[in-house]
């Protein structure tokens, strides 16, 4: 059966979400956007079957709803969809930036028996608006789901193999607690510190144009992101402010160190510095890498008793839970023993937790959590499918 997708705001994001659903599946797809000419825009090139500006007739007859606005716009639209009659079974959407405020405000969805799964492509670019769209913008790129516990795995699944069609992106789960950490370091921190060294620069080129016009290939690879949208930026900012204060924090003590070994003459020091960020360098996993290894990981306390590697694995095992791998973290002092286990599958993934539940273990989303006390199991759906 086709689906009929209806795409709020059709601009980067949301325009390459349609021409990908346009191309490799067979649904409908119409669009809602402030802007008629986009819109006029977005049929032409094929990306949507119809378009208007008037969103409850967008939304009315949609299965799938995709939010793709600016991270300030979606709590908005959020709160318009709960006063809007929807279709039975609908399944909200989102590509925000930023998950932990969205997801939290979208529970007004479950209270009017909408089902809201939090989502966020993990590629992009540093244009705007549809006409930098592209069908293939995502492929190969990971496409993090956010679902709450209550969630069902058949509407997870359902919305995964749709985003996986339109996008050929390598869908994953995780915590949106969890996501906004990760993210804020390696996308939000590095646009900050672009715009942050752009500004810098620029200061000292109004009085003296070589600045930029010596500005040479390092500058420019590093700031290519420093030209991103500022609206987006701010609203990405603002809804993810605790993590990134304490990200600048720490960004403040990297800087020092470079500071002091620098006026000290620490030649040695120095040298680490680059010697330690040119090893981490070349270990970033390159895509191809990441896609064939396990997608799905979770840690788990043990008693550090001979014997219960082999009592997880049969336990798995009896339920037919494919498990990937089972690593044995290393021990310390004031844990009991953590392991870690890998499935390739989603399905496999989430029927482990619920199993290990069930056999009384805790379940933690990522070695950090675990030290943090910050379960991952509280945000686990309860329930098989
Ligand atoms: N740009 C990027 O690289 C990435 C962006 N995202 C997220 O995707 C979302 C969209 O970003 P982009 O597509 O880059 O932005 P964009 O500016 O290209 O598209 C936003 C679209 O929403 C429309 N719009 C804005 N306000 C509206 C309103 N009140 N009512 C109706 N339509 C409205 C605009 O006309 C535009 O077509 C953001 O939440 C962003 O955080 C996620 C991954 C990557
Ligand atoms: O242009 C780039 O390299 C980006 O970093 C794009 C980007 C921007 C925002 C996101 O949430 C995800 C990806």
């Amino acid at each position: 059966m086709p689906e009929r997708v209806a795409i709020l705001g059709v601009g980067l994001i949301g325009g390459s979400i349609a021409l990908g659903l346009k191309e490799r599946t067979d649904s409908d797809v119409i669009g809602f956007d402030i802007s008629a000419e986009d819109l006029h825009f977005a049929k032409l090139i094929g990306a949507i079957d119809e378009g208007s500006t008037e969103l409850a007739s967008v939304v009315k007859e949609a299965d799938v709803i995709i939010i793709a606005l600016p991270v300030g716009k979606i709590k908005q639209a959020i709160d318009s969809l709960c006063q809007l009659p929807l279709r039975q079974g609908c399944i909200v959407t989102d590509v925000g930036s930023t998950k932990s405020e969205i997801v939290e405000h979208a529970r007004k969805l479950k209270e009017r028996g909408i089902t809201f799964i939090g989502g966020h492509p993990m590629a992009g670019s540093h244009r705007s608006g549809v006409k930098a769209a592209q069908s293939l913008l995502f492929e190969n790129a990971y496409y993090v789901l956010t679902p709450e516990p209550d969630i069902s795995i058949s509407d997870v699944q359902r919305l995964s193999r749709l985003l996986h069609l339109a996008t050929r992106a390598e869908l994953i789960i995780m915590d949106p607690v969890h996501h906004d950490r990760i993210v804020g370091a390696i996308s939000h921190l590095p646009h900050i510190i672009a715009a942050g060294l752009v500004n810098q620069v620029g200061n000292y080129n109004e009085t003296n144009e070589w600045f930029h016009r010596l500005a040479a290939g390092g500058f420019r690879d590093l700031t290519r992101i420093g030209a991103s949208h500022p609206i987006m930026w701010r609203d990405i900012l603002l809804t993810n402010r605790e993590v990134l204060i304490r990200l600048m924090d720490d960004w403040i003590s990297q800087m020092s160190e470079f500071r002091s070994a620098v006026s000290e003459c620490d030649a040695s020091r120095i040298e680490y510095l680059f010697e330690r960020s040119k090893k981490l360098r070349s270990q970033l996993p390159d895509k191809k890498k990441g896609i064939l290894s396990p997608r799905y990981e979770c840690y788990i306390d043990v008693p550090d008793r001979p014997g219960v590697i082999a009592k997880i694995a049969t336990l798995l095992g009896n339920e037919q839970i494919n498990l990937s791998n089972i690593g044995v973290m290393e021990n310390r002092e004031d844990t009991p023993g953590v392991l870690q286990l890998s499935f390739k599958r989603y399905e496999d993934f989430m029927n482990a937790v619920i199993c290990l539940r069930k056999a009384g273990y805790i379940v933690f989303a990522d070695d950090e959590d675990r030290s943090n006390k910050h379960e991952y199991h509280s945000r686990i759906p309860s329930q098989t499918v």
